[in-house]
């Protein structure tokens, strides 16, 4: 979709699809090749406020050379006098989370290919030098076929976030992130336990009644495994292997790929 410029003029507007703390995302069909994208509106006086226009063009320049199947695209962008406009791939599944949370909880064989999926986009991003990844569970997306796509929402806040705190759940926060320390891209790897055992089991492994409690259950990985439902001892070993206090222990990305659980439950296709 490589062209000199873009504009508006180049796409029907379809629906309002979700909302940004910069500006608004809608469905939109570009009219020459009638694909279907999704365009992010970011308004200038926003940034302007947020002084973001440095970390946009930064992030622009990141992403348009990010090309994995399980990351969102960013095919292109434009801008006028006001507006700054995005390009980026349609989902058409929607969220994962709204998916886990109509069906319960995943199958094992479901949990592990999109435990594979988060594990090889972030090793292709940590490969690009790109580790600002946020995997938190709102930047989850499935594409049309049902395939995760990390949809990194840059600085937007979902006005329309389901999750029960305010400033986004604590439940993905790594122990280092709450004790303060210096983290890297490890968190990730803890991240990745936390949504394994969520896939499986239905909610996060250190959710508590107060949030305190939650903070004080990660900093002690007080993790345990329910009778029910059913989870083979397999997945548990790599849940156990992921969310450890030590990040300098965590199994590593190239681990998991080879992990016995991913290996015989994961879909290669994604
Ligand atoms: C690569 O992706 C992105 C790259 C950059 C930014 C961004 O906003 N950067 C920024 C903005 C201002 C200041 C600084 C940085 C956002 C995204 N990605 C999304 O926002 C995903 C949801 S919008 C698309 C989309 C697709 N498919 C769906 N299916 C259902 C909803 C839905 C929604």
């Amino acid at each position: 979709m490589e062209k000199p410029e873009w504009s508006m003029h180049d796409f029907e507007i379809g629906k309002y699809i979700g909302e940004g703390k910069f500006g608004k995302v809608y469905l939109a069909r570009e009219k020459q090749s009638g694909y279907v994208v999704a365009l992010k509106v970011i308004f200038k006086a926003k940034l302007d406020k947020y002084r973001f226009h440095a970390h946009l063009r930064r992030e622009i320049e990141i992403q348009h050379g990010l090309d994995h199947p399980n990351v969102l695209r960013l095919f292109a962008w434009f801008h006028d006098a006001e507006r700054v406009v995005l390009v980026l791939e349609y989902a058409a599944r929607g969220e994962l989370y709204k998916l886990l949370r109509t069906v319960r909880r995943f199958s094992e064989r479901t949990a592990a290919t999109y435990v594979a999926s988060l594990a090889g986009a972030l090793a292709y991003c940590h490969k690009k030098q790109v580790i600002h990844r946020d995997i938190k569970p709102e930047n989850l997306l499935l594409d049309i076929e049902g395939r995760l796509k990390i949809a990194d929402f840059g600085w937007a806040v979902r006005s329309n976030a389901k999750r029960h705190t305010l400033c986004g759940t604590i439940d993905y926060l790594a122990p280092e992130m709450i004790e303060k320390k210096a983290h890297d891209h490890a968190v990730d790897n803890w991240t990745l336990g936390i949504l394994c055992y969520e896939f499986l089991y239905g909610s996060p492994p250190f959710e508590a009644a107060e949030q305190d409690d939650t903070l004080r259950r990660i900093v002690k990985v007080d993790l345990s495994f329910p009778t029910t439902p059913y989870v083979s001892a397999e997945a548990k070993d790599l849940i156990s292997k992921l969310l450890v206090k030590d990040s300098s222990k965590r199994l590593s990305l190239d681990d998991i790929m080879k992990h016995p659980w991913i290996v015989k439950n994961a879909d290669p296709s994604g």
